[in-house]
């Protein structure tokens, strides 16, 4: 009779399970809480403890760790060694061995969780029998997670439950693992303040894969998506398709952009990307108001853009969305209004194939993160740029002081201006991007670029630079756009020249000692 470990912390589909498996002829095996579980659904299953002799112990921390039960794992029967001591030690060979964790990860995402609470989460004898069962997969097949048991079910009821599918679960299982090690390495050493300041000497990356993506950035590209195994509430990880095709490689990248600018502002906010970069940018009182802004800041741009909003989409935005013309690739916000959806999905052909994303925590904080970049070789990591020098630090270094309604505009410029690809010059006017230059070899370029696409709305407005002006020909060329405020970080030898140039035309400029690098 073919014997299964039960031993689960995440009780899901267990209803499905256990039942299939006894109608397979299993025999069950389970721990304390898993067997009382099974017992309430009227399956008939048997005590570890009454199979290894000990009962379980210290408040759960020694429940399955017995070599009557790794000695059920790690056997081969099939080897005169092992089946001696098989017979000797009176083991029972497994064939099964289904464990999920502790919830670590979950445990340690909830706020003021206590470091004793934390330790306590740390599952030693799952991983162990999750180790055992699949290093020894050419006879037992190891099952970690709910959404594998209606495949597991499928290919035991199938005879397909072979030597390929238990190799494919021992990698599953292997890759749960080295997940779950790597999420207590990382709380760990959030618990030593230093090291929130340097970077670990080794990295492991513990990644789940959520999908494979049609390809990547080009057709000729394979691509996948990773995610983490807990996301915090305002990561794309975290956000739900509600609609439209499936999300591509470049979707996913500007659905990204999108919801990192659009998460800077308090006011209501919309934002239109295109490869990356915003081409156009609005706040507002209300929604509606402010993605007009934001579309009307580059419509030829706009074409087949992905836009974000900071609030629930509703009827009158996803009006002004649907007008005559217009063509979205995908959609991202915190929610949905059910009559926005109706609009949004229906009639003409491009609704059918927008992506809804929504993501209910998009404004929610999100804890200081690591950036990583892969190199040829190797990977860089960073600090996110997370934030902005606080405004209480800038300075106005020019004759003129800017006005209240030019401060208001240079606060907005600059954030936008943050999520632009360096050489990045943004220029606004009431609260709306006029112009972008981004991604330029020379500062001077992005200037002439964003003049250009301001096309004369600029006059008066401001100007917003991702790093400061080398020379003074960027104020120049701002200046003759009609450029009436400049905001950037400072920090050029040659300051002096910039400073000088904004008093011959009458401009103010505020230095925010931070610079906003986008590579
Ligand atoms: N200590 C052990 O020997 C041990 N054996 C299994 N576990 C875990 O205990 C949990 C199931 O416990 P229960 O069946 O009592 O609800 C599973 O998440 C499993 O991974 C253990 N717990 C922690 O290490």
């Amino acid at each position: 009779m073919p014997r299964a470990l039960i031993s689960v912390s995440d009780k899901t589909n267990l209803d499905r399970l256990a039942p299939a498996l006894v109608e397979l002829g299993f025999e069950l095996l389970s721990t304390g809480g898993t067997r009382r579980h099974l017992e309430s659904l009227g399956v008939e299953v048997i005590d570890v403890a009454s199979y290894t002799g000990f009962p379980e112990m210290m408040g759960g921390r020694v429940k399955t760790l017995h070599p009557l039960v790794h000695g059920a794992i790690l056997g081969r029967p099939d080897l005169p060694d092992d089946a001696t001591a098989i017979a000797e030690h009176g083991i029972v060979p497994l064939d099964l061995v289904v464990v999920n964790l502790y919830p670590f990860e979950q445990t340690v995402a909830k706020a003021d969780v206590s470091v004793d609470e934390a330790i306590e989460q740390i599952d030693i004898g799952g991983p162990s029998m999750i180790r055992s069962a699949a290093k020894n997969h050419r006879y037992v097949g190891v099952v970690t997670d709910p959404d594998q048991y209606a495949d597991v079910v499928g290919a035991l009821e199938t005879d397909t439950f072979d030597q390929a599918f238990r190799q494919r679960l021992a990698r599953a299982a292997f890759a749960r693992t080295a997940a779950y090690d790597k999420a207590i390495a990382t709380y760990l050493a959030s618990l030593e303040a230093n090291d929130t300041e340097s970077v670990e000497d080794r990295l492991e990356v513990g990644m789940q894969k959520r999908a494979d993506l049609r390809y990547g950035e080009n057709p000729h590209q394979s691509a996948a998506f990773y995610v983490e195994s807990d996301p915090e509430p305002a990561t794309l990880a975290a956000a739900e398709q509600l609609h439209g095709k499936e999300l591509s490689y470049n979707n996913l990248l500007d659905l990204d952009a999108a919801l990192n600018l659009i998460r800077e502002f308090d006011d209501p906010a919309s934002a239109v990307l295109k490869h990356t970069n915003p081409c156009g940018c609005g706040t507002a009182e209300s929604l509606k108001e402010a993605f007009t802004r934001a579309y009307a800041g580059d419509p030829v741009s706009a074409f087949g853009s992905i836009i974000g909003f900071n609030r629930a989409v509703d009827a009158e935005t996803a009006e002004a969305l649907c007008e005559p013309g217009r063509f979205v690739e995908a959609i991202i916000a915190p929610g949905f209004d059910a009559d926005a959806i109706e609009l949004l999905t229906t009639k003409p052909t491009w609704k059918k194939n927008v992506r809804l994303m929504k993501l209910p925590g998009l404004r929610e904080p999100r804890r200081g993160d690591r950036d990583y970049r892969r190199v040829t070789g190797g990977l860089l990591v960073q600090d996110r740029d997370e934030g902005t020098s606080p405004s209480s630090d800038w300075k106005v270094v020019t004759e003129r002081q800017p006005t209240d309604a030019e401060l208001t505009d240079l606060t907005f410029a600059w954030l936008v201006c943050k999520h632009v690809k360096s050489n990045a010059i943004v220029f606004a006017k009431d609260r709306m991007v006029t112009g972008v230059g981004a991604g330029q070899m020379s500062r001077l370029d992005s200037s002439m670029i964003a003049a250009r696409k301001s096309d004369g709305r600029c006059v008066d407005g401001v100007c917003a630079s991702d790093a400061f002006f080398p020379f003074r020909d960027g104020v120049d060329q701002a200046a003759e756009a009609g450029i009436r405020a400049i905001i950037q970080p400072g920090g050029s030898k040659r300051d002096d020249e910039a400073i000088a140039a904004c008093n011959e035309h009458g401009i103010a400029m505020l230095f925010t000692g931070r610079r906003h690098f986008r590579h």
